[in-house]
């Protein structure tokens, strides 16, 4: 067997260059780059690897562990799981930046290479430089905090354990049933020990992402189901994405009559004006998704996980005689729901389904219900972009909860713009190719309602694990992926001041995003939620401490986030109301550079719930009467829910 010599560090990037995927025929390159932040755990590893023979590989320079596995996820999100960026870092702290981001990761199915570097397997040195010693078990590491929320997980011990390792990592990148983050921890001795690797681990690898095709079995029950229920509602996950079935499922929903209501991940994959398009559905879903749903009696779900969102914690569907058919390529989430299941790709088993259903005549018993529930929602949509402050007798959205907020906010910043007439102005000013980007807070509830995709796949959302802090690392990764195309990243102040360090990485690389902040000088969503809940409003608002008090109960905190990000080089605007948000997003358009449009949002001008239920954990003993009110709604709530 002819071997080469090579460093572990050498053969993993050599190795990382022939690896290829096909899809329906075509065939590419898998590995488009490396996020590198270098430490003494892999600068002289890797780093020296990747300075001698990167091959193909993009050397990108992270700024933060967690910000830049983000991007990495983000750039494979946006690239329906067929292309990865890796990611490495150093040894204990840099490593534990990953494990957030390994964790968005599998909670989304998003294939992530992790490459975090390790202590030393020889233990020479121990306890080396940011080593967590642990007397009881000398084999554990902080690397070992990635088991929990990886997909596979390995630890190369020495050079040639590196093939085995790097096999099976590639079995689980590139399956889309099993997909996550993959994390192989790399002791920094080892990465630098040479081995006599077999040329043949080198070769090139294709590997063939297939389409599963459903069991006819399956599908006959599921034709049979089907045809018995007359107010079918489709529900469209990312699966729907991933598997490129947009055009299809949009197809079956117009040939048999069947509405489909958008999760976050699946929003997008057809356009939002689809005449059976209902938008968004479930705890952050609209009225007309949300209507239609509880009168259902099959809930048809295409490449869905069934999130407690998605489903409005198992108490959205209503019907009686309600049954689930599930499409999905995981045996897992088809399982859920006690689903007549279709394990099978979305867009194979869209058209097999189509194929049978054509020869029974089947359509839906739908008459205009769809079309009336979509124009209740316009209407609805059309009052939520025209909320104005000014207005007499104005309520905010989420009234009656810290209405004196409002004036006092108003006046610190001169501006009197709602969150939803903000949204709306975004959504008709940018371009309709443009991708949005979110994760977290109040935002992800009022685009998944309220945005309107006019192409398909222009909506990216990080609602798996809702990780604040992904939005501006997001809209980087997502800006790699599709470099000729307009990225906003929308994003909430709490969210901006937890990550934002790869905005710096977005102008190193000359990769232009626009960052549309709101600014409501609070955790909005959280001071929502308590407050709906009995509770008063506890440190979710963004004020000064009091001195004579000592809570934090003092004014509100004026930041003025443009100054802050222009001294970066970012170019940036100040809005405080329509005229300053349209000029703002006009000259955005024509930079080259990042921008960042500071938009000072009135607080509470969010949108509020449409007849969904979150089960939350609240208080069952309180003395306060509130609290008590609602545990005794939730409990309530609890009983019309499925209980598993
Ligand atoms: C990393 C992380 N920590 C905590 C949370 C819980 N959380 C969800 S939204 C939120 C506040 C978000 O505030 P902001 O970004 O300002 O958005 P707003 O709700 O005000 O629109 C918090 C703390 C989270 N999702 N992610
Ligand atoms: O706790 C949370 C509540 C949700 O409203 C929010 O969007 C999400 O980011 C979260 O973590
Ligand atoms: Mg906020």
């Amino acid at each position: 067997m002819n071997t080469v010599r090579l460093t572990t560090a050498q053969a993993l990037i050599r190795f990382l260059n022939q690896q290829y995927v096909e899809f329906d025929g075509n065939e590419r390159k898998f590995v488009h780059g490396i996020f590198t932040l270098f430490g003494h755990g892999n600068v002289l590893g890797i780093g020296q690897a990747l300075e001698e023979e990167a091959g193909d590989l993009g050397v990108y320079q992270g700024r933060n562990e967690q910000g830049m596995a983000h991007a990495a996820i983000a750039f494979a999100k946006q690239r329906h799981r067929k292309q990865i960026i890796a990611c490495t870092s150093s040894v204990g702290p840099g490593s534990a930046n990953m494990v957030t981001a390994a964790a968005t990761a599998s909670a989304n199915s998003i294939p992530l290479l992790l490459l975090p570097g390790d202590t030393f397997a020889m233990r020479q040195p121990d306890p080396v430089l940011q080593q967590v010693e642990h007397p009881h078990d000398m084999t554990l590491t902080t690397n070992d905090a990635f088991r929990a929320v990886s997909k596979y997980w390995d630890r190369v011990n020495r050079p040639e354990q590196l093939m085995t390792a790097m096999i099976q990592a590639m079995r689980v990148l590139t399956d889309p049933a099993n997909t996550g983050a993959v994390t192989i921890a790399l002791p920094q001795d080892v990465q630098g020990e040479a081995y006599d690797f077999p040329e043949i681990f080198f070769k090139k690898r294709v590997h063939r992402i297939d389409r599963r095709v459903p069991a006819t079995a399956d599908l006959q029950e599921a034709v049979t189901l089907l045809r018995r229920k007359k107010k079918p509602l489709l529900l469209c996950g990312g699966g729907v994405r991933y598997s490129e079935a947009g055009d299809v499922l949009r197809r079956f929903a117009e040939k048999f009559n069947i509405p489909y209501g958008e999760t976050q991940a699946g929003k997008s994959a057809v356009e939002s004006d689809h005449s059976h398009n209902l938008g968004g559905i479930g705890v952050t879903g609209n009225l007309a998704a949300n209507r239609i749903a509880q009168e259902a009696d099959l809930i048809i779900g295409v490449g869905t996980r069934y999130s407690d969102f998605t489903t409005a914690s198992k108490r959205l569907f209503q019907h009686p005689e309600l049954e689930f058919l599930t499409i999905n390529i995981s045996d897992y989430h088809a399982t859920k729901l006690d689903s007549v299941k279709l394990v099978a790709d979305a867009r194979l088993a869209l058209e097999a389904l189509e194929k049978e259903l054509e020869a029974t005549d089947y359509r839906s018993g739908y008459t205009n219900e769809i079309k009336r529930a979509k124009d209740a929602w316009e209407k609805e949509l059309d009052r939520l972009h025209h909320t104005c402050y000014d207005d007499e007798g104005f309520k905010p959205e989420i009234a009656g909860q810290l209405d004196e907020v409002l004036p006092e906010f108003a006046a610190l910043h001169r501006s009197r713009l709602t969150q939803t007439e903000v949204i709306g102005e975004v959504n008709r000013q940018i371009d309709s190719k443009a991708v949005v980007v979110g994760a977290a807070g109040s935002l992800p509830g009022d685009l998944q309602r309220m945005w309107q995709a006019r192409e398909p796949n222009t909506y990216h959302m990080e609602y798996g694990y809702s990780c604040m802090g992904y939005e501006i690392s997001g809209s980087l990764g997502v800006k790699v992926a599709e470099p000729d195309r307009e990225v906003y990243a929308m994003v909430g102040d709490g969210s901006y001041l937890m990550l934002h360090s790869e905005l710096v990485t977005s102008l190193q690389e000359g990769k232009k995003i626009n960052v549309v902040l709101f600014d409501n000088a609070s955790f909005g969503c959280i001071n929502n939620l308590q407050m709906e809940n009995g509770m008063g409003s506890l440190g979710t608002e963004f004020r000064y401490r009091k001195p004579d008090t000592h809570q934090l109960e003092g004014g509100l905190m004026p930041i003025d986030f443009a100054k802050a990000a222009s001294a970066y080089g970012v170019k940036t605007y100040s809005v405080r109301n329509r005229k300053e948000l349209r000029e703002a997003l006009d000259d955005a358009k024509k930079q080259t550079v990042s921008t960042l449009i500071d938009i000072k949002v009135l607080p509470k001008t969010m949108t509020g719930d449409y007849e969904s239920w979150w089960h939350v954990g609240v208080a069952e003993v309180s003395g306060n009467p509130r609290v008590r009110q609602a545990y005794r709604d939730k409990e309530e709530n609890l009983k019309r829910a499925r209980p598993y």
